[in-house]
């Protein structure tokens, strides 16, 4: 069975936990992702260790955002570990993502991470970002591509507008991804994974409702089933 386009989070206290939820969950999705927790702790070794034997493609989520050169440098550090994927955040600027898109290896993606989905409009505004969320997922979702990002990270809410604004070549990512019934926890603009899968996304972001799982594996294996009765 072709897994799921799913990444799961692999936000994890300890390097034996990732590993552990990463054999679990890699017969049902596509994709595991490392993040700072992680990264932070064990540095590159981390990717080999969640990569295992089955050679699923890692994520590696270090939300670079610097001056272009600092980004440049970061992302010629990890281009080794041959990451499918690597986040900036988009708001770092154009030469920025294109230093990081530049340095990366050939066969890494640079996934912008537009509006962060823990926030909301007043959190946003707060900021200042005045206006719909929408209106600044897109306006930098047109900058990080023209940059040559040619993922971009989302929530849900915003993803058929992005495929709108960039078309169908560019990966769109979405976290803020929650089963039915599920507690959102930190995260604001949020959806089932059906509906962001219905509304264009390419790789849902999940993490505690797998990872919190009394089963990390069933409840990956629960979330693919029901992904995969939905496009059949
Ligand atoms: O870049 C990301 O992956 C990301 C971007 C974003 O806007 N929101 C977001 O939650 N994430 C990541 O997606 C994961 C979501 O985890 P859960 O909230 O546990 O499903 C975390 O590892 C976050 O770091």
């Amino acid at each position: 069975m072709t897994p799921a386009p799913i990444a799961v989070a692999l936000d994890a206290p300890d390097l034996e936990t990732a590993a552990q939820w990463a054999s679990l969950v890699t017969p049902h999705v596509s994709t595991v992702k490392v993040g700072l927790e992680l990264y932070l702790r064990y540095g590159p070794d981390v990717i080999a260790s969640v990569r295992g034997a089955s050679g699923v493609q890692v994520f590696l989520d270090l939300k670079l955002h610097d001056i272009p050169n600092t980004v440049s440098g970061a992302s010629r550090a990890v281009a080794r570990l041959r990451p499918a994927i690597l986040t900036v955040h988009a708001t770092g600027g154009p030469a920025m993502i294109r230093a990081a898109v530049e340095a990366a290896a050939d066969d890494t993606q640079i996934a912008a991470v537009t509006i962060l989905t823990s926030l909301t409009e007043a959190d946003l505004g707060r900021v200042g970002l005045l206006g719909p969320a929408d209106d600044a997922v897109r306006r930098l979702a047109g900058v990080a591509v023209e940059a040559g990002a040619t993922a971009l990270v989302c929530s849900p809410h915003e993803v058929s507008a992005v495929r709108a604004e960039v078309g169908k070549g560019i990966t769109l990512i979405t976290p803020g991804v929650r089963p039915a019934g599920a507690a959102t926890q930190d995260q604001a603009r949020v959806a089932t994974p059906e509906q962001a899968l219905a509304d264009g996304a390419d790789l849902l972001v999940i993490g505690r409702p797998i990872t919190g799982a009394a089963d990390p594996g069933a409840a990956a294996a629960a979330i693919a089933a029901s992904l995969r009765r939905q496009v059949s």
